[in-house]
């Protein structure tokens, strides 16, 4: 498959500039006259085109519009703004004129690859609201799976559409997504506070195949993974989550010393979790302060889970080993997690940013 050319221009700090220009020319995908850098890679049965421009000369960022960046319709041609979440990266594409995806779970896994593709954790769609929300999100995994909710997608969806529609301060936007409505709300100084909803505790609706423990809910469990018992909560976000403090009657875990390519996809596949299983591996820092590492369904060890580390603040609340408002200390950063005891709501606030503007061939 002719995956195409990347052409990727960084959103830089004032200092740099980009020009409209370039984006004019990105549809036609010519090569562009002065300082183009256009190589031909081949590899096996795939042809990858990267054309990068150097130094254009041109209009200050402030004057670009993602708006009129993303208006294109080039066909053929994807445009899109790459997001992250601590590290927890998406490539997201403006779809609010279509309840269908602009492209299919396979061009999304190609375009998440970090050698063939633009690489991310996954592809975000920002589509018409449904039933009377605002807007709705889809994303796809870089696997080309397609999971029910994104926590740190979710912040991003909020700062896109912000951008989109040119907002300024404080914003909220209902979203319908697989895990019911969700409510991102963008702070004041650039955070973003999301209502995720109510955890889903019921085993059969994780889903998980382990027998309720506490009432209908799976929690410090027995579950054999190649012969080691661990103890595990399972809780879901809308999206399935298995949370482990450590081994059955080992030490608590210290989460920087495990092998997560090895136990990870173990724990993901495993006979118990019929629909996969994110996992997170905790380390209990004080009764206010976790620590985790997360094996994800569908994107593997990424730098930051959001509807993990509301689970997770759900399962060592159930466990009895933290209080409902916690840091939560991730690879690529922290979030604050609060598990509201009035509304049974969790809140997560943490930060999304935009890395570029990018246009793929597909
Ligand atoms: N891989 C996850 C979806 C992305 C979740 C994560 N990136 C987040 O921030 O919540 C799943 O298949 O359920």
């Amino acid at each position: 498959m002719e995956i195409a050319a990347i052409s990727s221009v960084s959103v830089a700090p004032q200092s740099r500039r980009v020009s409209n220009a370039f984006f004019r020319k990105i549809g036609s995908v010519s090569s562009l006259s002065f300082g183009i850098l256009e190589k031909e890679y081949c590899f096996k049965s795939t042809s990858l085109r990267v054309s990068a421009a150097a130094s254009m000369d041109a209009v200050t960022a402030d004057k670009f519009s993602p708006a009129s960046f993303l208006d294109k319709r080039e066909t053929g041609v994807l445009h899109f703004v790459k997001y992250h979440g601590l590290g927890n990266d998406f490539i997201l594409v403006d779809n609010r004129d279509s309840s269908e995806p602009k492209i299919t779970q396979e061009q999304a896994a190609k375009l998440c690859d970090r050698n063939f593709g633009v690489g991310a954790d996954g592809v975000i769609f920002a589509m018409p609201g449904v039933n009377g929300t605002d807007y709705a999100m889809r994303i796809f995994n870089s696997d080309g799976s397609e999971p029910e909710m994104c926590g740190n997608g979710v912040r991003c969806f909020a700062r896109f559409i912000a951008e989109l529609d040119n907002l300024q301060g404080k914003h909220s936007f209902t979203i319908h997504t697989g895990a019911g409505l969700i409510v991102p709300e963008i702070q004041d100084d650039g955070q973003v506070k999301v209502d995720m909803g109510t955890p889903i505790l019921k085993a059969q609706d994780v889903p998980t195949k382990l027998p309720g423990n506490k009432g209908e809910a799976v929690v410090q469990a027995e579950l054999f993974v190649d012969g080691v018992s661990w103890n595990v909560t399972c809780v879901s976000m809308g999206n399935p989550h298995c949370i482990t403090f450590g081994k059955k009657g080992g030490p608590n875990l210290k989460v920087d010393d495990l092998n997560l390519p090895e136990i990870g996809p173990k724990f993901e596949h495993h006979e118990m979790f019929p629909a996969r299983t994110n996992t997170e591996f905790v380390e209990v820092l004080s009764r206010s302060h976790l620590k985790m590492r997360v094996w994800e369904r569908g994107a593997g060890a990424t730098l930051a889970c959001g509807t993990g580390a509301c689970a997770l603040v759900v399962a060592a609340v159930l466990e009895g080993r933290a209080d409902r408002k916690c840091t939560v200390d991730l690879p690529g950063g922290p979030l604050e997690i609060e598990w509201k005891q009035e509304d049974n709501h969790i809140y997560m606030t943490g930060p999304a940013e935009a890395v570029f503007y990018g246009s793929a061939l597909l």
